[in-house]
């Protein structure tokens, strides 16, 4: 039997099918009024909506029910009380992707498993976060840093959680996948999700400088993609993209992730306070500035990777770029003014 037509029941069916068939393609799409009209299940309604999209369904021979099914057991390992690691994050960056996929500049780069591999990738790329860092779980030694000596904590968890539930019943959407496609899918969602850990990102965006610079002397194509290194790549740093493009949103959504993320790490901070650990940066609910971090979030780490990506695929990204533009601009006044009313 097949499930309803957004992979689960909601009262507001009419609306959110409404939704996706304008802006699902869309850079700006409210994904917490996609999480709202799915009863919580925005999750489970992107990746059925973009399932649909790009035909997945055949061309890998998957059954819409396997695929609800396990992005329900995937959805329902996001912490739900995480204020920012949570499912609308996993579907937000995984609508993102969708987005930026359909650059005019990427056109017949990417495979079909390229495409479901990266996809599949964003959807499972925070699964079972604990709302805390890497260096909270070292600091704290747990088990999860046990697990991983230390090394990509997380992402690796991410990973191990999202492949480990693919063996439960009725869950393995790549059942029908070749061998060869399906080692290959898994090694890709791994080298993907493995370069989400924030560790990465200054070496990320080094090669995709250098390949920009390259692709600019080659007169302007990607299309000489040949290898699987500078494929995966593009992959990376896309996901990369999507997982830091909260300042490039339209501000209604940027503040919200702003104020999410700032309570997740304000949390880690009574946490550290708690045990007597010396508090991480931007983790002091007393001390922080929230305009002022922002701020040198987009000029130190997201503007460089987005100026870098929009060179990649110019002249697609251009109106992503100016957002985030805008946005720093607007976080900037705001820290002026709170200065300002400091002072006086
Ligand atoms: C809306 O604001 C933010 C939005 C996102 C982020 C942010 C930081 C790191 N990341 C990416 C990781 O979550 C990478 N994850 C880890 C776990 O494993 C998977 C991959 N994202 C930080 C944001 O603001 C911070 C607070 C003030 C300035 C900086
Ligand atoms: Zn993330």
């Amino acid at each position: 039997p097949l499930p309803p037509r957004l992979g689960v029941e909601t009262p507001h069916a009419e609306q959110l099918s409404e939704l996706f068939a304008q802006s699902l393609g869309t850079w700006g799409l409210d994904i917490f009024l996609v999480d709202r009209l799915s009863c919580q299940h925005p999750l489970v309604t992107v990746v059925y909506a973009i399932a649909e999209k790009r035909d997945f369904f055949n061309k890998f021979r998957i059954h819409p029910s396997t695929l609800v099914n396990y992005f329900l057991h995937v959805e329902q390992h996001y912490k739900q009380d995480n204020p920012y690691h949570n499912a609308v994050h996993a579907a937000d960056v995984t609508q993102s992707t969708h987005v930026l996929l359909n650059a005019q500049a990427l056109d017949n780069v990417f495979s079909d498993l390229e495409i479901l591999a990266s996809i599949f990738a964003c959807a499972i790329h925070d699964v079972n976060h604990p709302g805390v860092t890497n260096q909270f779980l070292i600091n704290t030694e747990n088990e999860l840093a046990i697990m991983y000596n230390d090394a990509s904590v997380l992402e690796n968890h991410h990973c191990a959680v999202a492949f480990k539930l693919l063996q439960e019943p009725n869950s393995n959407i790549l059942r029908q996948l070749e061998d060869g496609q399906r080692k290959q899918l898994r090694k890709m969602v791994i080298d993907m999700v493995l370069a989400t850990d924030m560790s990465k990102h200054m070496s990320l965006l080094a090669d995709l400088k250098t390949m920009v610079e390259t692709k600019k002397v080659a007169g302007g194509c990607l299309l000489k993609l040949d290898n699987y290194s500078e494929k995966m790549q593009i992959m990376q740093n896309m996901v990369h993209c999507a997982d830091l493009s909260n300042p490039a949103k339209p501000m209604p959504l940027s503040s919200q992730w702003v104020t999410r993320v700032m309570e997740e790490f304000f949390s880690q901070g009574d946490r550290e306070k708690a045990l007597g650990l010396p508090v991480s940066p931007m983790c002091c609910r007393e001390t922080a500035n929230v305009e002022k971090s922002q701020v040198s979030f987009i000029d130190f780490i997201v503007h460089p990777l987005w100026e870098a990506w929009t060179e990649l695929v110019h002249p697609d990204a251009e109106h992503i770029l100016n957002t985030l533009e805008g946005n720093r601009d607007h976080y900037s006044e705001l820290s002026a003014a709170k200065e300002a009313a400091a002072a006086a």
